[in-house]
């Protein structure tokens, strides 16, 4: 049986250094923050927050989300738009990458010493204001961070979507952007898997040395431990990928051990579960139904505190053979928030050249995308009943 284990309940971390950062303004504050009004009417934005630090799945995890809300985010078009835009909009989502209220460039960051972690390179008032505008209806200006120059461009305008997905490094940071998100995920990669994935991509896709990897990662651990880390604690979701635990000494991050830990009693989210809901389990899929190569998989589910709160946990170890017979392990899970069956072995077919869709990093960030989807559309039949009802009156 795997153990849920207790995370210390005092959240004692805290993004912002010592009395000084979120209040710190850069000479950012010369791009115009103005906002307009739009058609949307007041608070009719959702907004979804998605936390995790570089190199750690949050793009995958926002085209699964985005595929599931339906219709295809692209970068902006229209207007005079920026290449290097970092923002993707679709017919239902919006989606924000959060280091675009970097308030220092790259070369400005390098001569003050700082990382793009530090909150002191952030522009956390402005990316309050814009937020708090886009979930009240009004497009905003919003600034540009480009990761080919380093430099900070002119704003693009944004308009207010039905749904708004901020996702970076800071979206649970600051405590007044973390009040207006309606749903919070956080991508918590262990460190051995991290790293793995980082030399994955950065030796095969960048050019790096091993060498630098190591140095780069080594170089923002602390920040990372200070202002990135402790996000986690206020997240309603976390997807946790940590070192199989069935094939021993094994961390190469290839074969990973994947837990889904869902905060009960969070407003429109009910936690998915395995067989029995308030149960125990650990489940060996594999056999007839489901074909397993070594080291095989394993399931588990169960209870357990995280940072005070009562959680879920639901827990992936192994990697699937074939993506077609994942029906079979769907047909065990409840409160998966599908619209028909089998809808989840369908996303993960869809999206099977991504990274992890053969194991519980795939499976997981589906089902969360699909318990968002409906979180947002009874999020939005509530505003419209309490509308209606406000006219009644
Ligand atoms: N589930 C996964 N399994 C294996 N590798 C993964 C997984 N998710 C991400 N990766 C690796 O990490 C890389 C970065 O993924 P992704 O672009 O989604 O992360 P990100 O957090 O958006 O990164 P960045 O902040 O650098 O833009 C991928 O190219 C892949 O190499
Ligand atoms: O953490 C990051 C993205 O999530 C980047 O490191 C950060 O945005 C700084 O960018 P650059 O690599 O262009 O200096």
């Amino acid at each position: 049986m795997v153990a849920f284990a207790a995370h210390t309940s005092a959240a004692t971390s805290h993004c912002s250094p010592a009395g000084t950062a979120i209040l710190l303004r850069s000479g950012r504050r010369d791009f115009p923050t103005r906002v307009s009004c739009s058609a949307a009417a007041h608070n009719k934005t959702v907004v979804i927050g998605v936390a995790a630090d570089s190199g750690c799945g949050k793009s995958t995890f926002v085209r699964r989300l985005t595929s599931v809300l339906g219709g295809v985010a692209e970068p902006p078009r229209g207007g005079n738009p920026n290449p290097d835009s970092n923002t993707l909009v679709g017919d239902t989502a919006t989606v924000l990458c959060l280091d675009d209220y970097h308030s220092l460039d790259r070369a400005a960051r390098k001569a003050r010493g700082l990382t793009a972690l530090d909150p002191r390179a952030n522009d956390f008032d402005l990316m309050y204001e814009q937020v708090r505008a886009l979930k009240d209806g009004r497009a905003v200006d919003k600034p540009v961070y480009n990761h080919v120059t380093g430099l900070l461009d002119p704003p693009e305008r944004v308009a207010p979507p039905r749904i708004l997905l901020i996702q970076g490094l800071h979206p649970m940071c600051d405590e007044r952007v973390r009040d207006l998100l309606d749903f919070s995920i956080y991508l918590d990669i262990s460190d051995e898997v991290k790293f793995a994935w980082k030399i994955q991509r950065d030796i095969a896709e960048r050019g790096h040395s091993l060498e630098s990897i190591k140095a780069s990662i080594e170089a923002r651990k602390p920040d990372f431990d200070a202002y990135i880390d402790p996000q986690k604690q206020y997240a309603d979701a976390v997807i946790e990928v940590l070192p199989t635990q069935l094939i021993p000494g094994d961390d190469d991050g290839k074969v990973p051990r994947v837990r889904l830990i869902m905060k009960e009693g969070v407003k429109h989210f009910a936690p998915v579960y395995l067989f029995d809901e308030g149960s125990t389990v650990s489940w060996i899929p594999c056999g007839r139904k489901l074909s397993c190569s070594y080291p095989g998989i394993k399931f588990a589910y169960g209870f357990g505190t995280y940072f005070g709160h009562e959680v879920s946990v639901l827990e992936m170890d192994g990697r699937f053979d074939k993506l077609d017979e994942l029906i079979y392990v769907e047909s065990h899970l409840s409160n998966l928030s599908t619209k028909y069956y089998g809808e989840v072995a369908q996303q993960m077919l869809t999206h099977a050249d991504l990274p992890g869709s053969n194991n519980g990093t795939g499976l997981f960030q589906t089902i969360v995308g699909l318990k968002i989807r409906e979180l947002c559309e009874q999020i939005v039949a509530e505003r419209a009943a309490m509308t209606a009802d406000a006219v009644k009156v």
